[in-house]
């Protein structure tokens, strides 16, 4: 399979006053390849998702998508953030909600409605479509948050611990659920998580960040079939030894050689 580069971060280095949240990040994203970041709290896994969304612009450095650099938010890109309840519109239903932003994609009231539609059923909650996000779970609003990214097909997704406030049960669906939704797609996926088991299970690649200052110390390929099982993949011996590789880095924080 040929690697073409989507998206490039180049050097990048974010001051906030004093501190250095980010120093000399380099990494690059393939077509259709999922990415993990993990990293201790406070190595600048944030703070490097929001440049690469083009919320702050980094101190040096430089971001491109799809060729272009990015300096304010691209129009191919859709973010899904840990917090909900913050990011669905409580006054608008929840087909609404998912049809909202493909107004900036230029589609028909027709064609953004059927997106949506696809989109619910994708992440089975068509029969929620005419409901208002109060009216649902944790989990089911999260999965609201993921079918409105959905439907815009954005060339890169970046998650922010997407799974981080919801039970358990309810993450292994969600880990799932994304892991289906990539494999039907050819968008690029940025996630961020504090879950080392689940960055394994669900990536291509694994980033390992170390802090203070923020630097990428590991780049991992994790090398298992794409098609995976919550159980099945959990139990081989590959994944066993990554995860172990995985949390040792983080735990000595990543220190290099
Ligand atoms: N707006 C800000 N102003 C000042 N310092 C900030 C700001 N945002 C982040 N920082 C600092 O930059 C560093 C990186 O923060 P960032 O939130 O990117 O880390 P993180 O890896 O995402 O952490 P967590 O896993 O806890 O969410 C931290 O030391 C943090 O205190």
């Amino acid at each position: 399979m040929g690697f073409i580069i989507v998206l490039e971060v180049l050097k990048l280095t974010h001051t906030y006053g004093e501190q250095t949240a980010l120093d000399d990040v380099s990494f690059e994203v393939g077509e259709k390849e999922l990415v993990s970041i993990v990293g201790k709290s406070g190595c600048g896994k944030s703070t490097l998702l929001r440049a690469v969304a083009g919320l702050i612009t980094p101190t040096t450095g430089e971001i491109r998508l799809s060729g272009r650099t990015v300096n304010g938010v691209p129009d191919d890109l859709a973010v899904v953030f840990q917090d909900y309840s913050r990011s669905l519109l409580p006054w608008l239903s929840v087909r609404d909600n998912v049809t909202f932003p493909l107004r900036r994609r230029g589609l028909k009231k027709g064609a953004r409605r059927s997106a949506a539609m696809e989109a619910l059923e994708e992440v089975g909650l068509s029969d929620a479509a005419g409901k208002f996000p109060w009216q649902l779970s944790g989990g089911m609003q999260q999965r609201v948050a993921i079918a409105r990214a959905l439907a815009y097909r954005p060339t890169l997704l970046l998650m922010d611990e997407p799974f981080g406030s919801v039970d358990a049960q309810t993450r292994e669906d969600l880990e799932d659920l994304l892991l289906r939704a990539h494999a039907s797609s050819d968008m690029m996926i940025l996630l961020v998580t504090h879950d080392i088991d689940e960055s394994v299970y669900v990536s291509d690649r694994v980033l390992v960040m170390g802090r203070s200052p923020g630097r990428v110390m590991a780049d991992l390929d994790v090398g298992l079939p794409a098609e995976r099982d919550r159980i099945e993949t959990r139990e081989l011996p590959e994944f066993v030894h990554l995860r172990s590789e995985v949390g040792r880095l983080v735990r000595d924080n990543a220190v290099p050689a």
